[in-house]
């Protein structure tokens, strides 16, 4: 297709810690975000007038109206430099919706990016960083698409230690899950922000740091969405050296030493599980 193209990287919590909640709901995080070398396209042209079409193998799965995130980040972003939204954008859907992998946020994000070069506005960074909270708690990090760490609802970022290679298996059962209705069941006290070693040596060390760490929004979406263990169990096999769920569900991620361990996991957890979506991927180390 031709126009502008940015990539909407998938990403992945490595660990999500809830460390507090604020008087309007909306829950303090501390987590480690990564991207995965796995995601969707947004593709921006000249138009006189705002539209969108979508296509690619998880795009049934998607509402495209007007409250789509994607549209609601190009009128937003053309409020702000006081121009009208004029722009075709096309999506091509890869990640499923509703699923932990910030899929929307990273549509939002990368729409963000493409319009910004389409029409020539360069917002001043903390101009851009609030406008993408504006959208959502996690588009701010998938603006950065690198290793970060992440808190306050999402809103406050900073540089994590380059990641050495690793690869992710991430596994998804298209369920879909509400990340509200997540944080509405988790139950149990929060956990204490804990400091970032130094950078892991490689993808063993990484995952014995994030061995001490937890996501604390498993066991709610389990109790939601019970699949999310039998994905958890699946993924546990030779080679994988961390399983974990990513955000608030279901997708979980499999973290592993090398390309040829996480073709092969993902290849044998597909011919087990016909019907989830199973994607291999190298995680993105820095930028
Ligand atoms: C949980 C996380 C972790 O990275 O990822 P996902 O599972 O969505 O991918 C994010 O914080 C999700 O961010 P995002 O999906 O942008 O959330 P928003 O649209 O802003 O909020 C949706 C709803 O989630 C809850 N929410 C979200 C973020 C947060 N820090 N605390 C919350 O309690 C609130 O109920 C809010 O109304
Ligand atoms: N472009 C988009 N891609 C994905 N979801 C979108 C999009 N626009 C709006 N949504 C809605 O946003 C919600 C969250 O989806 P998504 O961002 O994929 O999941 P998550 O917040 O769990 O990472 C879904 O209810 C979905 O319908």
């Amino acid at each position: 297709m031709s126009g502008l193209s940015v990539e909407a990287w998938a990403k992945v919590n490595l660990y999500l810690h809830v460390t507090g909640r604020r008087d309007d709901g909306y829950h303090l995080l501390d987590s480690l975000v990564a991207f995965a070398g796995i995601g969707d396209t947004i593709t921006v042209s000249p138009s006189s007038a705002l539209s969108l079409t979508v296509d690619g193998p998880t795009a049934a799965r998607l509402d495209v109206d007007d409250d789509n995130i994607v549209l609601r980040a190009a009128r937003a972003l053309a409020q702000a430099a006081g121009r009208p939204p004029q722009a075709h954008l096309h999506l091509t859907k890869r990640l499923p919706v509703a699923a932990g992998i910030g899929g929307g946020s990273a549509d939002a994000a990368a729409t963000l990016r493409a319009l910004s070069r389409l029409w020539g506005v360069r917002l001043a960074p903390a101009a851009l960083h609030a406008l993408a909270l504006s959208l959502g708690a996690d588009v701010p990090v998938c603006l950065r698409g690198r290793p970060t760490r992440m808190s306050g609802i999402g809103e406050t970022l900073a540089d994590a230690p380059s990641l050495p290679p690793a690869w992710v298996v991430l596994v998804n059962p298209l369920i879909g899950l509400s990340t509200p209705a997540v944080f509405k069941a988790r139950q149990g006290c929060f956990s204490d922000p804990m400091p970032l070693e130094s950078r892991p040596a490689d993808a063993a060390a990484l995952a014995r740091m994030l061995a001490a760490r937890d996501n604390d929004l498993s066991a709610a979406a389990i109790s939601l969405v019970p699949e999310i263990a039998v994905i958890l169990t699946a993924l546990n096999r030779d080679g994988c050296l961390l399983a974990r769920m990513s955000g608030s569900g279901a997708t979980c991620f499999g973290l592993f030493p090398d390309p040829a361990a996480a073709a092969a996991a993902a290849a044998a957890i597909a011919a087990d599980y016909p019907a989830w979506w199973i994607k291999s991927a190298s995680l993105i180390s820095s930028t």
